[in-house]
């Protein structure tokens, strides 16, 4: 669970291999000094000018290292959290606790869980540590698990210093039972408690971590490899994402080796930092391990693109053995994360093919809205496979959704852009279309909604299935063929950050020319885009003063449709 980072395991040659690879620090940097580089300013989240819950990755370290001052405590984020939610600040910190003279809250402690945890399972050595759980391997004494091996974390009550701290723990095993089944995803078989601890049981995964593979490897993946790795990364990202699940702490240290062999099946562990996120909602908490954070998670808007981030950051490390963005301090690494571009130049960087360093920039897109989805991603040139199986993107319903609200000429203008995509955009769609399961080709508000009901899981059904369906009523009584559904589930911005952008708006503005193109005044387009009178001015040149048409320009803009930043320009 982890609020942020820190295992104590400790094994210092796991940072040997990884050093920076964001400029301008492309020069090699001593082994020794990259090691306490990695972490030394971190010691203290409250001396970091920039948001406090970012621990760096992986903390653990910091014993290795002989660190200054101990890791942060687990309860300061919290009190973070807790003293922006409310100005109260009834749960003293817990350094506070003494000097203040106050005796801890009350708070109640108990999760509803079975308590007979040693009935059932007999405890073994430990196998790892986090910044609240420390996990241990037993052995089932009864029933299905009886002589089998598990992993059990336990967490400490006494750890539990805040309302928010003891909702996490529910939510972790909330989220953790509700996901469990697929295949790239720990396997969850129970909770229990006592008067001292919580026991989430899980399978055993004896393989390690993906982190101390890399570096065994001698700090990075070839490309085949890299590629199976990361097909199994977005594979169970994507399965949470449509379950409305955002993870939060995608990094090398979260995936587990099934056993030790080289090909084992890799699993994703700690949902301490997940969410519920609804279709439409931006979180604001800034939580997750410094080297893997979203920028927009450092300006407190985000959602499931940030988890895209972290697995951006995650396959340039398989493919190059290095960080993207790196710095010898916290406040460092999220001035890289935030402005600088990540090395594609220097070695092995000129040996690894386009589509792999292609697939890596557009998950490291500091916009998140040009960002690929994890099932888009499995969709890329770089892995694309007939044979993998891409699950349903959510993300095709909020794009419907806006095209479904749109006005016609915003419409005529996206259509015209579906007929000029080429193979590449097609390919996702098509897998998309596919899995609406069309009849004589066409899909219905009813196929949108089966589709999710056939992949809903009980974590779905809490978060945002209802949701998803109430977005789509303007469906009824309509139906869609495929062409209409590409016009409707295209992003403009992601087309913008693909390296043939270009053409592509041209072709699609000669399309729009011959269909869709015609006369339109500056005050019409301000109602068309449901704007201001503030955006009089920036729409001037948007239209040809030959023929009083969209110009490409125009055409290009206008399809961009009403964001947030536009309506907030509204009077
Ligand atoms: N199912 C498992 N099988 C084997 N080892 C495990 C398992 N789950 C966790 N571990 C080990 O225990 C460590 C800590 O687990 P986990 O990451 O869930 O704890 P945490 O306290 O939330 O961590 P963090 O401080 O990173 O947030 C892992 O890094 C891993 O080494
Ligand atoms: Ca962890």
């Amino acid at each position: 669970m982890g609020h942020h980072c820190s295992k104590s395991v400790s094994d210092v040659s796991h940072h040997a291999a990884i050093s920076g690879g964001s400029r301008p620090s492309s020069s090699p940097i001593p082994e020794d000094t990259r090691h306490s580089n990695s972490v030394s300013a971190t010691a203290s989240p409250f001396s970091s000018p920039l948001p406090s819950r970012i621990a760096p990755s992986p903390a653990r370290t910091r014993r290795k290292f002989r660190w200054p001052l101990p890791p942060p405590s687990p309860a300061k984020p919290i009190m973070a959290i807790l003293r922006q939610k409310s100005r109260k600040a009834s749960i003293p910190e817990e350094n506070q606790i003494g000097e203040e003279g106050l005796g801890e809250v009350q708070l109640d402690k108990s999760f509803g869980y079975s308590t007979n945890f040693g009935a059932k399972f007999e405890l073994g050595r430990e196998v790892g540590r986090g910044h609240f759980g420390h996990t241990f391997w037993a052995k089932g004494k009864k029933g299905d698990l009886k002589g089998k091996p598990v992993a059990v974390k336990i967490i400490s009550k006494t750890k539990m210093t805040s309302t928010v701290g003891i909702e996490d723990v529910r939510r972790e095993e909330k989220i953790l039972k509700a996901l469990s089944g697929h295949k790239n995803l720990v396997h969850f078989h129970g909770a229990f408690e006592d008067a001292n601890n919580i026991y989430i049981v899980m399978e055993l995964c004896e393989g390690g971590e993906l982190l101390e593979r890399i570096v065994s490897r001698g700090g990075r993946y070839q490309e085949q490899e890299s590629k199976t790795i990361i097909v199994q990364i977005l594979c169970v990202v994507a399965f949470c994402h449509l379950q409305g699940i955002v993870h939060r702490d995608l990094k090398p240290e979260n995936f587990l080796f099934m056993k030790k062999d080289e090909n084992t099946g890799l699993k994703l562990i700690d949902f301490g930092l997940s969410d519920f996120v609804k279709p439409d909602e931006r979180l604001n908490d800034v939580v997750g391990s410094a080297y893997y954070v979203a920028p927009e998670v450092l300006y407190r808007s985000y959602s499931f693109e940030a988890d895209m981030w972290s697995i951006g950051v995650i396959a340039y490390i398989l493919l190059c053995g290095s960080r993207p963005f790196w710095a010898r301090t916290e406040s460092g690494i999220f001035r890289s994360v935030l402005r600088a571009d990540p090395n594609f130049d220097d070695s092995p960087w000129p040996t690894i093919s386009p589509e792999a360093k292609d697939f890596v920039k557009r998950l490291l897109n500091k916009d998140h809205r040009k960002r690929m989805t994890a099932a888009q991603a499995l969709t890329h040139p770089w892995l694309r496979d007939e044979d993998l199986a891409v699950p349903l993107d959510n993300f095709i319903y909020k794009s419907v959704k806006a095209y479904l609200r749109a006005t016609p000429f915003k419409r005529a203008a996206l259509k015209a852009l579906a007929k000029a995509l080429t193979e590449d955009e097609l390919f996702y769609l098509r897998t998309q279309f596919k899995l609406l399961e069309p009849q004589n080709g066409f899909v219905t508000i009813d196929n949108y909604k089966a589709a999710l009901v056939r992949n809903v899981t009980d974590a779905m059904r809490e978060s945002n299935v209802a949701d998803i369906l109430k977005m789509m009523e303007p469906l009824a009584n309509k139906r869609m063929g495929f062409e209409e559904f590409c016009a409707a589930a295209i992003s403009v911005y992601q087309l913008e950050a693909v390296a043939g952008w270009e053409s592509i708006a041209t072709r699609a503005f000669e399309y729009f020319e011959q269909e869709g193109n015609r006369v339109i005044s500056v005050h019409e387009l301000v109602q068309e885009m449901n704007l201001g009178p503030i955006a009089h001015s920036f729409l001037q040149n948007w239209t040809r003063s030959s023929d009083g048409k969209l110009s490409f320009f125009g055409y290009t803009k206008f399809l961009h449709g009403v964001t947030i930043r536009y309506s907030n320009t509204r009077h």
